[in-house]
């Protein structure tokens, strides 16, 4: 691959396994080039050196570069400080900043704790997918889980349940398929992408007998785009997981977050990747959360990190790619 800038890895909260897991990853992938955006302080004892530089450029693949960034406060691996919430948050900005000027290749945002971020500092989005969105100019965006035996993609995200069939419109159902058709295509070059699509309802509706939503609009939304999209359904979601009926597409759309993210974790919750597509630049993310009650002790299994090291790495090359034909 040409010289490509290196990744640029958040931090995310101080408190959670984020810095511990970034360790592992840099001593597991020493080929992923990558510096991270935190309080180097943070990263020390963790088993990897750890130097301070200036520019991603100047990173190193065999200890961790740190880009130097205010965020106050010892580490207390299992106990959040609000004071901390506004640099976790910058941090995430100035990796947007990095990305898009080209400065670095692309994203790997450590775990946050959304509610931690919302107490200390009035974060005011549910995540980073909504937060990247914004700071991408509104584009887009769909949060896909993806492992190597499934890919998912929830067309409605961090609502409460009972907002989700007042959330899910045609439209919203429509713009999850033309991002998830797209990324598919750019991102993990599948010419021809397959998506099957999940009913809402338990059985599909049943024949709406058990809710309506498949028959009042669903149904003829997904038969519109399918010659268009390759998308078909809508699925009783119980029994379109399985090994069988995964082999028969290439992502399968969901209609909540749970629905979706289910059966991801339950398969490879060891090697799930989050990866944002629709943003104007890379982001993945682990599949895990700041996991703070094995915080500090170790445990903290480095592989979703790793993973999404990769996938990221993997798209700034099949990108490279694509820009040179
Ligand atoms: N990418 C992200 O930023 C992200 C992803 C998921 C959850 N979260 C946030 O993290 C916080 C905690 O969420 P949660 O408790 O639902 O999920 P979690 O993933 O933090 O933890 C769930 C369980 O899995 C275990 N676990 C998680 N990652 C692990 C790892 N790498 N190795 C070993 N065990 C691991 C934890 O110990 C815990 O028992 C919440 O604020 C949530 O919103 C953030
Ligand atoms: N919904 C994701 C999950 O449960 O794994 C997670 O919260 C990440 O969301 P963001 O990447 O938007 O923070």
């Amino acid at each position: 691959m040409a010289d490509r800038p290196p990744l640029v890895v958040t931090c995310g909260e101080p408190a959670g396994i984020g810095p511990e897991v970034i360790a592992k990853a840099r001593l597991a992938a020493p080929d992923i080039p990558f510096v991270v955006i935190g309080n180097p302080d943070h990263f020390q004892g963790l088993g990897c050196p750890v130097d301070v530089v200036e520019t991603p450029v100047s990173a190193s693949q065999h200890g961790l570069s740190v880009l130097a960034h205010d965020i106050p406060g010892p580490r207390v691996p299992g106990r959040p400080d609000p004071a901390q919430a506004a640099g976790v948050i910058s941090a995430i900005a100035r990796a947007v900043d990095l990305a898009q000027t080209g400065a670095a290749s692309g994203i790997c945002t450590a775990p946050i704790h959304k509610k931690a971020l919302k107490d200390g500092a009035g974060f005011a989005y549910p995540g980073h997918t909504e937060y990247l969105s914004a700071l991408g100019g509104d584009a887009d965006v769909v949060m896909m889980l993806a492992c190597p035996d499934l890919r998912v993609v929830p067309a409605t995200i961090h609502i409460a349940l009972s907002e989700v069939p007042r959330a899910l419109t045609p439209d919203i159902l429509e713009t999850c398929l033309r991002v998830t058709h797209a990324g598919l295509r750019r991102d993990f070059g599948i010419a021809a992408p397959r998506i099957a699509v999940a009913g809402l309802n338990p059985h599909a509706g049943e024949g709406g007998t058990m809710g309506t939503e498949e028959l009042t609009w669903i149904t003829a939304l997904v038969a519109r785009l399918a010659p268009e999209l390759g998308c078909f359904g809508p699925l009783p979601a119980d029994t379109m997981f399985h090994a069988g009926a995964r082999a028969g597409y290439d992502a399968a759309v969901c209609m909540y977050h749970d629905q979706a993210l289910i059966p991801i974790k339950t398969i490879d919750f060891a090697g799930g990747v989050n990866v944002t597509l629709g943003l104007p630049f890379i982001r993945t993310s682990p599949d895990h959360g700041t996991a703070f009650d094995i915080a500090g002790r170790g445990m903290a299994d480095p592989t979703s990190m790793v993973a999404a090291l990769r996938m990221a790495w993997d798209m700034v090359g099949r990108r490279q790619g694509l820009a040179l034909v």
